[in-house]
Parts: C-alpha cells; structure tokens; sequence
C-alpha cells in the first residue's frame, strides 16, 4: 500500500469558482483520489480556499461586509458546491486559519535564520483617495509604447510589453478611478531567491516525474532567470508579518503576500485536518517524521505551474527543513468559453452553483473528465455537452444498465440466473477486458484523463456490443438456459460499469452498485485475475432492483434555454 497526498490548487475566495477552476484543478484531482483509493492505497487528498490579498478585500467591499465575514460565508459556499460536486477531500480548509498563519510566520523566520530575506524599501502608488497602496493591476493608465488608455500597471494588453505602474502616463486606480495618486516609498522584505537558482534549478532536474508541460514552464522562470521577490504588503487583510504576536519593527500595518503563504495553506489545511482528528500530519510533510514514502501530486492550471515549480519550492528548500516536495505535477490548459477564458471577475461561463442548479453533478463531471483541457485547450459548447452526455451516459451506460436489470425482473423473477455455460461471446467479451483494463489503469496512473474517460466509454460500448451478439431476449424465445448465460454476463458487467464509474460519476455509481447490492469490499479497481472471472462474479440467485433512470437525455429545449440565461453563443 503506497501513501499519496494529493492537492490541488486553491481556489480563490472572491466568489462562486466557474466550470474552468473546477476542470483544471479540483476536479481531476478528485478523479485520481478516488482512483488510489479503490486501488487500495492511503490517500489524502486536502485543499483549502486561498482568503488573502487585495481582491478579496475589494470583493467584501462591493458586498458591504467585513472581510472576515466575507470569506466566511464565501468559504462555506465553496465547500457546499465541492460536496455537490462529490469532491471527497479529506480536509477543505482555510488559508485564514491559525495553523496556516503560524506556518507562513515560520517559515519566514527559518528563511531569515538562513540569510535569504531582505528588507528593501520600495516605490509603490499610493492612493489617496482609496486610502490604500495599488498592488499593480490595481493601476491603470496610457501605455508609453502605444497609447492604449487602458493599460496594467505590470502589463500592457494592447501591445504585450510588460510595464511598472510608474511607467504609466495619466494613471488612476482601478479600484475607484481616482487620480489622485503618489509615488510613496514602503519598506517590504524580499525573498532571495537569486541566492536559490542553482538550488531550485537542480531539485527541477532531479523531478522525473513531472509531465512536460509542467517541466517546461519551470524552464522557462529559471532560464529568464530568478529575481528576488517581494513577500509583503502594504494591506490588512492577511498573516501578519509577527513573530509570537508581536508585529516586526516597521511592519505593523504589513501582511505577508497572498502568494507566499497561498501555497503553504497546503500544509495549513493537512494540520488542519490532523487537528479535527484526522491523523498526524507531519507523517505526510516532514520527510524526518515519515513522510519519506509520500508520494505528492499536486493538480493545478497552467498560469500557477510557476508559483508550485519554483517560487513555492523556494521557500520550501530554502528554509532546509526536511519538507516533502512535490513528486509528480499534473497542469491543464484552459476550458474556454466560446472564444475566452472563463472568468471570475468578468462572470463569463457557467459557475458552479448554476451547474448544480441545472444538472447533478456527475453530468458535469463526466463531461470535463472526457472533454478535460489536458493536451491543448478545450472548447466548452452546450452542444458538445448535450451530445457526450447523451451518448455515453444516456445511450450507452444508462441504456445498458436499465435494459439487463429490467429483463432479469421481466424474465428471471429478478434475480441472478445460474443456468448455461459461457461460450464464444463471453470469450470475446473477456479478451477485451483483459485488454482493456489495464490501459485504463495504465491512463489513471499517468494522469491522462481524456484517455481514461475513453476506455471507460469503449468497455462500455464494447458491453453493448456484446448484449447484441449475446442477444438474450431472442434466444430465451428457444434456448432459456443460453438467455440465462448473457443475462448473467450482462448484470455482471453492470457490477464492473458501476466499479469502473466510480472515480468519474461517483453518485451514478453507488446507485449501480447498490441496485446490485455490490459489497463495499467488492468494489475496489484491483483486476489482477482473468477478466472471465469478473464476467461471474456476482453470487448466483441474488436478488437484483434496477436502479432508477440514471441519467435524463438532454433535449433541444434545454440547450436553447441555456444558451440564453448563460449567452454562450458562437461569436459573430
Ligand atoms: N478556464 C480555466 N481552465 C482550467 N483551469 C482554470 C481555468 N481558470 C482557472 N483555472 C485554474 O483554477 C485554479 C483555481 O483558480 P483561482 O481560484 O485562482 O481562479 P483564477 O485562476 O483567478 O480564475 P479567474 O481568473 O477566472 O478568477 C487554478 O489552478 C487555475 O489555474
Ligand atoms: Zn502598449
């Protein structure tokens, strides 16, 4: 039994997470802890809303809350949507709460012990009627290259050149449109992490298990070459630069950047779990307490592999502790929406409370799993949707299902027939499950989600295939004892669809398997014998219910009505 800690990225507090946060970062995480799980290993999976930095701040305010309270009643939301969703972590924290603050405060302190924190003193825009410092997308302005009136303060969207706030002409907040601005000077401690390069550069070479798209961008930081990086801010909400609650001299109205304690709520929210009796953390963080058998993978989109490939390990190495690094990373490129990128902030796309409103859970999982945005970006349409969850989970899957567990009531008194032996067809069913089933945990343990979904959908398919070859309901008309062979075959892989959808469609899979009275210890992914075995496995006699209609086809008039509250449409 191996122990894998699993996380993924955290999701920011600023609002209900869209379609895109869900496919590339938590829910593929899910699919893959369930997936250790059922093979028998001891799995935490932990994630935690990220709480601080100025967004968060602002997005109170546009709610008239205290922050605090705001992300109270944000993170409580988040965590209702992950249950709607099925996402089993075994601990959902907070970056906000105290073991995450006592860590971020100590991993500052061991940074400094080890000479690689600086205090500098900086320029920043200070706004005047905001009453705050502008963190630099905060300040917008004409572009000194092109003249666009809208530029960032770090970067400009019309020619791409990156910019400083100060190289802005005409600036003004974004926050209140305000001009009246500064240039003032605060004081911030600087992480080194030029001192770090070879150091990170040389753990990033040892890391063989990173897929490229995660190698790559980690290149791409250390070729360009580190710079030392800002930790604090000139903000309220967030940890305080303190040690034992007494504020750093020059650093009382300063918190620590969102960025550096965000990734430290990982280990924040595992003492968390260990606090409400989980288990003991350091076991899966201290390589020195036993986490030297850990296997890490973290899940995340492509625009956070920088922060988890190098600013991350960088506070990690750099305090030389015995912290367990990440082993194997797992990126995604972007679900879009009709030509953009989902976005909180411009509330494009589908979030998850309206997915849940409109469809169960498992509609909107199996669709980005099958469709996630792994080799390339992918394209979310209501169309697309519409036909995935109609072929593989109407047609093919609940089709199945609902056709043999409804012939066993009609024709065997509903429960599992004994007669006849298995002949050609069974054989041939087999041979593509003894084919079959290990690439898909081949795909699983790999990482490659889309590949997965694939072959879960080809031996459902090929299940199809072989109740049509098997035909039952015309040989029971001559030969009951034949019928009773692919009605036996049949229920039997009804079991193995259940067991094989468990990672993907979970709740569509504990009604398959319940309506087959599957014990849990029957249901694990271990497929070490003969796949003939597994086409007999059920107890013969047993009483069979069918399940319920699983999945409900999705019709035009749905699409139509969507495509209007949701305005996903092509573009013109
Ligand atoms: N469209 C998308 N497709 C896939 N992954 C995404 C998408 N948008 C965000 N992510 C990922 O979701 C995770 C959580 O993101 P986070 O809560 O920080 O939101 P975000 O990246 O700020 O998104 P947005 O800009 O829409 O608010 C991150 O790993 C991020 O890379
Ligand atoms: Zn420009």
């Amino acid at each position: 039994m191996a122990r894998i800690l699993i996380t993924s990225a955290l999701p920011y507090i600023n609002g209900v997470k869209h379609l895109g946060n869900l496919a590339g970062s938590m829910l593929p995480a899910d699919v893959y802890a369930r997936f250790q799980r059922l093979r028998g290993h001891d799995v935490l999976y932990v994630c935690a809303t990220d709480e601080h930095g100025t967004p968060a701040e602002l997005a109170a305010d546009a709610a008239g809350m205290d922050v605090r309270a705001y992300c109270d009643e944000q993170h409580d939301i988040q965590k209702r949507s992950g249950e709607g969703f099925s996402l089993s972590y075994d601990y959902f924290g907070r970056t906000s709460n105290a073991p995450n603050i006592r860590l971020t405060q100590h991993f500052a302190q061991v940074l400094e012990e080890k000479g690689l924190i600086a205090e500098r003193v900086e320029e920043q825009v200070f706004s005047i009627d905001d009453d705050r410092f502008l963190p630099d997308r905060y300040v917008e302005g004409t572009c000194p290259h092109c003249g666009f009136e809208r530029a960032r303060g770090d970067q400009c969207d019309n020619c791409g050149r990156l910019l400083e706030p100060t190289d802005l002409k005409e600036p003004y907040s974004k926050i209140s449109g305000s001009k009246n601005l500064e240039v003032r000077e605060t004081k911030h401690l600087h992480l080194v992490q030029t001192q770090m390069e070879t150091k990170i550069r040389d753990w990033v070479d040892a890391s063989t298990e990173w897929p490229s798209l995660a190698k790559s961008i980690a290149y791409k930081w250390l070729d360009e070459g580190l710079r030392d990086r800002s930790i604090t801010r000139d903000l309220k909400w967030g940890v305080p630069v303190a040690q034992d609650g007494t504020p750093r001299e020059g650093f009382e109205g300063k918190v620590f950047y969102v960025w550096f304690d965000a990734p430290i709520g990982y280990i924040g929210a595992t003492v968390e779990w260990a606090e409400a009796g989980g288990g003991d953390w350091e076991s899966w963080w201290r390589t020195d307490k036993g986490a030297d058998d850990v296997t890490y993978v973290q899940f995340m989109g492509k625009d956070n592999v920088a922060f988890h490939t190098v600013s991350f390990p960088a506070t990690i190495l750099g305090s030389e502790e015995p912290w367990k690094t990440v082993d194997k990373l797992k990126a995604f490129n972007w679900l879009t929406w009709y030509g953009g990128k989902f976005s909180t902030s411009e509330k494009r796309g589908v979030f998850m409370d309206q997915a849940l409103d409109i469809l169960p859970g498992d509609y909107w999982r199996w669709y980005l799993t099958a469709n996630a945005p792994e080799g390339s970006d992918a394209a979310f349409t209501w169309e697309h949707f519409q036909g995935l969850i109609n072929s593989d989970l109407a047609n093919v899957l609940g089709n199945f299902v609902n056709r043999i567990t409804k012939y066993t009531v009609s024709k065997f008194d509903g429960t599992l027939p004994s007669a006849g032996t298995p002949g050609e067809n069974e054989a041939w069913m087999a041979a593509e499950l003894d084919q079959r089933l290990p690439a898909l945990v081949a795909n699983m343990e790999a990482m490659e989600f889309r590949k997965a979904a694939a072959e879960v959908r080809a031996i459902w398919a090929a299940g199809n295939e072989y109740l049509t070859k098997a035909e039952p309901w015309v040989k029971y008309k001559s030969d009951v004892d034949a019928a009773a062979v692919g009605v036996r075959t049949g229920l039997n892989l009804v079991a193995l669809f259940g067991i094989l959808a468990q990672p993907f469609i979970p709740e569509a899979a504990s009604k398959i398997l319940d309506a087959l009275g599957v014990p849990d210890d029957r249901r694990s992914w271990e497929f070490d014998g003969p796949a003939s075995a597994l086409l007999d496995a059920l107890p013969h006699g047993m009483a069979i219910t069918p399940p319920a209609v699983l999945f409900a086809k999705i019709e035009d008039a749905q699409v139509a009505e969507w495509t209007e509250r949701f305005g996903g449409a092509p573009e013109a």
